[in-house]
């Protein structure tokens, strides 16, 4: 495809009635996965590292004995890696610690009535498999944003599984941010015996009690059956998104870079524009199509555009509603009356503000967690951050004065749903209290 003859959607104020056309995602072949998900965890709890072996030569073309990172490995990568760069990871690394460290919050004792204390304590989950995709790009970023709050929430297992490129490798970089925050164990193994492996353990993986991290369509179906396994999960993370709302106070250069900065994620991301009035938005095309000219992964995102659109909505009002019904993963504002969108936008999982504000930033470096809920899921979802990593465990403590004085609701209720015990259990220490 020649980027002159791209054709971008274009809806000028489209009606509520082809709304369901602009919030579609872009159209997923719909392979039934769930027979090979199946024979591959069944293939890796009867026959653990054997199988993972056997699937990794199968599915990513290289034979490992030994697929656990040694130290050696580590070590050698982090020689590899740019000083420039080790100090730009270090600059995010410190960001992201900090603004997850804001999120935890201190205990609060609550006095719900004279002698009845209770409260909640956070503890973290002590076993977590961290995934960190393997295939177009090495996503070092991915370990970042998965690692650091884990190893904040006191996580004491943080264990990630990345596939092997065809020499057995895994990106350096990706070696030296796992090593550099914390990660406990590392294995070159990707896709769906990965997550069998950590849903099961093996001889070599651990099992694990919660698994994080996006992945392809293989990736996304295993986390499900691991679900169904009793191992929780973070999310359902698929292709990325981006909506831009633009006013005039916009630059159009900096929109279509945004735009560009998502769709070069995979040819099935999505990003679109709205923006109030035409003359804007052709400005906007216009530079979209200058800048995709000089992007190395132009085919990748070219191919995202052609599931793209570009709308003009004038009344601000019409835009809340469309981007509330869309739900994007990232939502760029781009607009003189912040305020407003701000407070009346309900469904994003993540929003970037004002001109100054790319969606890169929170991808990369400013502190906000770039795993977000996609595909309509942020009207459920949120994005990883740090209650992902924890559970809360409740707490009380009555006092002989809190039994007198809660005990014949407790006794009313129990009685009324027919269970004896549980009102005789109250009913016992009264006694004792009255004598
Ligand atoms: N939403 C987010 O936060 C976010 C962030 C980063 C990446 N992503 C998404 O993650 C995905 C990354 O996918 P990827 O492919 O690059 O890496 P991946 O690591 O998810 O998948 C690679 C693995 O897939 C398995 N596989 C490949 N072909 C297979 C087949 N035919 N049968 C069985 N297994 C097979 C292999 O085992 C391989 O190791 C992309 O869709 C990207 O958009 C999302
Ligand atoms: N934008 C992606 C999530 O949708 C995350 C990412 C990683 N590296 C660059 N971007
Ligand atoms: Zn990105």
């Amino acid at each position: 495809m020649t980027i002159s003859s791209l054709k971008i959607k274009k809806y000028i104020e489209p009606k509520n009635i082809i709304w369901q056309e602009l919030l579609n995602r872009p159209e997923v072949k719909k392979e039934d996965l769930s027979q090979l998900v199946k024979e591959i965890f069944n293939d890796v709890r009867l026959n653990g590292d054997e199988a993972i072996i056997k699937n990794t030569a199968l599915f990513d073309k290289v034979k490992l004995d030994d697929f656990k990172v040694s130290d050696e490995e580590v070590r050698e990568s982090s020689k590899n890696v740019r000083l420039d760069l080790k100090q730009a990871i270090l600059v995010a690394k410190s960001n992201i610690e900090k603004f997850h460290r804001s999120q935890i919050v201190n205990t609060q004792i609550v006095e719900t009535a004279n002698g009845v204390k209770c409260w909640q304590e956070s503890r973290a989950i002590e076993k977590v498999g961290l995934y960190i995709p393997g295939g177009s790009a090495p996503l070092f970023s991915t370990v970042l944003m998965l690692a650091v709050p884990a190893v904040l929430a006191g996580c004491k297992e943080i264990v990630l599984c990345t596939p092997p490129n065809k020499e057995g490798k895994i990106a350096d970089e990706i070696l030296y941010a796992a090593d550099l925050v914390g990660v406990t164990q590392i294995f070159k193994v990707g896709g769906i015996q990965a997550i069998a492996g950590l849903t099961y353990g093996t001889e070599t993986i651990p099992k694990v009690y919660k698994i994080f991290g996006p992945g392809n369509q293989y990736v996304t179906a295993a986390k499900m059956e691991a679900f169904g396994c009793g191992v929780a999960i973070d999310m359902p993370a698929g292709p990325s998104e981006l909506l831009v709302v633009a006013d005039d106070s916009a630059v159009p250069k900096f929109v279509a870079a945004d735009l560009l900065s998502q769709a070069e994620h995979g040819a099935d991301s999505q990003v679109v524009c709205v923006a109030t009035n035409k003359i804007l938005l052709d400005d906007i095309e216009k530079e979209l199509l200058a800048q995709l000219e000089e992007l190395p992964r132009k085919e990748i995102a070219s191919q995202a555009l052609l599931n793209s659109k570009l709308i003009v909505i004038s009344a601000k009002e019409k835009i809340i509603e469309f981007v509330n019904e869309y739900a994007p993963e990232h939502l760029i504002l781009a607009v003189e009356d912040e305020v407003y969108f701000c407070e009346n936008t309900i469904n994003a999982g993540s929003i970037f503000i004002g001109n100054y504000t790319p969606e890169s930033a929170g991808d990369y470096a400013s502190g906000t967690n770039h795993t977000l809920p996609t595909n309509g899921f942020s009207r459920s979802f949120s994005g990883v951050n740090m209650d992902a990593f924890v559970k809360k465990v409740t707490f009380q403590k009555i006092t002989k004065e809190g039994i007198l004085n809660l005990g014949s609701s407790i006794e009313l209720m129990a009685e009324a749903e027919l269970l004896q015990a549980h009102k005789n259990a109250v009913t016992v220490r009264l006694n004792e209290l009255n004598k």
